[in-house]
């Protein structure tokens, strides 16, 4: 039985609106990896990457899958590139259903142009890197259980869909 939600994808898809509308619509705990990885360095994503770096980055976003997987059962926002790391993928699925919202690049170029606060994209060819990754890590997310479009549909719409097809997918393994 999976115990949480678990939303994987490209950064800008929606992972942490539509976590955080599941969990005030469905009063369910909610988990973003990224925020409570700022919150335990008291310091931004940014800021996080800008002084200890990357490789530090992920060391801790691999805490936080540790500790999330044993919480409550809630809604999980990962990080666009929580999936990288293999010990998360298999974690992360042994106690959760996976979505993989699957948004284009141009939805996703969009939604990230004008933002400050993915530091991955702040090189010279920002939309050439969202590319880049997308390509990259198509593979990883397409190992979610379930893969959901983004393009036109609201954060609403999402959090709706994505939550009747939770209720079946409960309702299936449960006999
Ligand atoms: N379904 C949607 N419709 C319109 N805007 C959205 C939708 N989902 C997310 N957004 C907007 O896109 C941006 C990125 O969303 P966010 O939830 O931070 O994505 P992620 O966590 O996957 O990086 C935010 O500005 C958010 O308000
Ligand atoms: O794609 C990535 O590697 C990242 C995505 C970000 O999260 P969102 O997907 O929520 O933007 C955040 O974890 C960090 O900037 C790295
Ligand atoms: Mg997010």
């Amino acid at each position: 039985m999976p115990r949480h939600i678990v939303l994987v994808g490209m950064m800008g898809a929606g992972k942490s609106s539509v976590g955080s509308w599941l969990s005030q619509e469905k009063a369910i705990p909610f988990y973003d990896l990224d925020r409570m990885i700022e919150e335990a360095e008291k310091a931004t994503i940014a800021e996080i990457f800008a002084t200890k770096g990357g490789e530090y980055f992920r060391k801790k976003e691999m805490e936080m899958v540790y500790q999330v997987i044993s919480s409550p059962p809630g809604v999980i926002a990962t990080g666009g590139g929580t999936l990288l790391n293999p010990s998360n993928l298999s974690l992360l699925k042994e106690h959760g259903f996976l979505f993989y919202l699957q948004a284009s690049l141009e939805l996703l170029w969009s939604r990230l142009q004008d933002k400050t606060d993915r530091p991955l994209l702040f090189g010279k060819n920002p939309k050439m890197t969202l590319e880049k990754l997308l390509k990259e890590r198509e593979s990883l997310y397409k190992a979610a259980d379930m893969e959901i479009e983004v393009d036109g549909k609201s954060i609403e719409q999402l959090g709706e869909l994505l939550w009747s097809h939770w209720i079946r997918a409960t309702e299936k393994k449960s006999g």
